[in-house]
């Protein structure tokens, strides 16, 4: 059994930490086989030398060939980002030659009062569990969803599924987070909103395996934005997907001001974070952001089928491809979180947002 360490994962690994990995894998009994090899060939040469800027090898040339489209294919992953890879790749082989050492707890022995996971057929569904407020995402749930995809990521589980528990995916940041009097003032809660924020989608961008969306009614709001940074998104044909920011005084969230933009187009991404669209499950799945609709009646059956099958392929084939699709934007992303970070924090402050979120609370008490 193969299981990833990631004690690197967070931050890069260290000359050292890279050094001692380089050694272990001399000491491997098994071949790991030719992908593999080629990956840590990869790794190994983005993180001494960084990107490949050789020329490419002749067609008849196979074997450098190989190689050479291994290391290109890294694009401009950092060193660091290279070296942290090499040591989680190398240390999940040792891993697997010694499991008991490797073992980590799984995700499923932890209790969380917002969510409920399971782990079963190689999958763990992490599922939102707040469904009298159409799983609404309070400050406890964004901490807990943090834990939860650090737990999946690290158990021996292939793919991870977020769902939701009711009617509703999720209808988004739960508007009371605006309206508790805050101990240090609304600067500080809106600075510590924002790090809450940031750490949220950073453990997206950073889930090291297939994260699945199977959405099982409407998603709102930060919900929404964040499916660009699954890797497959699986809606039932009564989903509609709504990101009212501009309606709030606020600004997008979960890097889709890159990632919209540049799955659907400029015009349409506008249409959803500036002007309010809200589309069905199949606008959605037209635009990309949907991988694939399914009738109502047959939602959770097809999907879970689908899913169980897939999470029957390769575990680490399937965590190290994800990684390497991501790797290309890693940093990107980073930045784009910082930045969307950032511009909210303001916007949490501007008169605008606030009376926004008080006309929805108030629309509500009238009736
Ligand atoms: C952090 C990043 C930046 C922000 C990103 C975003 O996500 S922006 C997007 C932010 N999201 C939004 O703007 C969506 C705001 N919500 C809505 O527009 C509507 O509730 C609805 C369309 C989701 C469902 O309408 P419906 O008529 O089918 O059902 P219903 O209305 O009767 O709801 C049932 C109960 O759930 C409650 N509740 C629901 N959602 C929230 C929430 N987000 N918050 C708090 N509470 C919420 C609702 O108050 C009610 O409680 P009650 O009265 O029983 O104690």
């Amino acid at each position: 059994m193969i299981v990833v360490k990631l004690k690197a994962a967070l931050m890069g690994a260290s000359v050292e930490e890279f050094n001692a990995a380089k050694e272990k894998l001399g000491a491997l009994k098994k071949d790991p086989g030719n992908e593999v090899k080629l990956t840590i060939y990869a790794l190994f040469k983005q993180a001494t030398q960084g990107p490949c800027n050789t020329p490419k090898p002749s067609m008849l040339d196979f074997v450098n060939k190989v190689k050479w489209d291994a290391w290109k294919s890294l694009g401009s992953l950092s060193q660091e980002e290279a070296r942290r890879q090499y040591v989680d790749l190398i240390t999940s082989l040792v891993g697997e030659e010694a499991p008991a050492v490797a073992a980590q707890p799984t995700g499923s022995t932890k209790s969380f009062q917002t969510l409920l996971i399971s782990t079963e057929d190689n999958i763990t569904t992490i599922r939102l569990n707040r469904p009298e407020k159409k799983n609404a995402i309070t400050a406890e749930m964004y901490n807990e969803l943090i834990e939860a995809l650090d737990l999946a990521g690290k158990d021996d589980s292939v793919i991870t599924a977020i769902t939701g528990s009711g009617d509703y995916y999720c209808s988004g940041n739960d508007l009371n987070n605006f309206t508790k009097s805050p101990e240090g003032g609304v600067e500080k809660m809106a600075k510590d909103a924002g790090q809450l924020l940031r750490r949220y989608v950073k453990a997206y961008i950073d889930f090291p395996k297939p994260l699945i969306g199977v959405i099982n009614g409407p998603a709102v709001g930060v919900s929404v934005t964040l499916l660009g940074l699954f890797d497959v998104v699986y809606a039932t044909e009564r989903a509609t997907f709504h990101t009212p920011f501009s309606q709030l005084g606020q600004s997008p969230e979960g890097c889709s001001s890159y990632l919209f933009p540049k799955m659907m187009g400029a015009a349409k991404a506008s249409e959803m974070l500036l002007f309010n669209k809200k589309l069905t499950a199949a606008q959605a799945c037209e635009v990309g952001l949907v991988t694939e609709v399914f009738p109502e009646s047959s939602f959770q059956s097809e999907v879970w089928t689908r899913l169980k099958a897939y999470a029957k392929l390769p575990r680490n084939s399937l965590a190290l491809s994800k990684q390497l699709i991501r790797a290309v934007e890693k940093e990107k992303l980073y930045a784009i979180n910082d930045a969307e970070v950032e511009r909210l924090v303001e916007r949490w402050l501007s008169d605008e947002c606030m009376q926004a979120i008080m006309s929805f609370f108030q629309a509500k008490s009238k009736l």
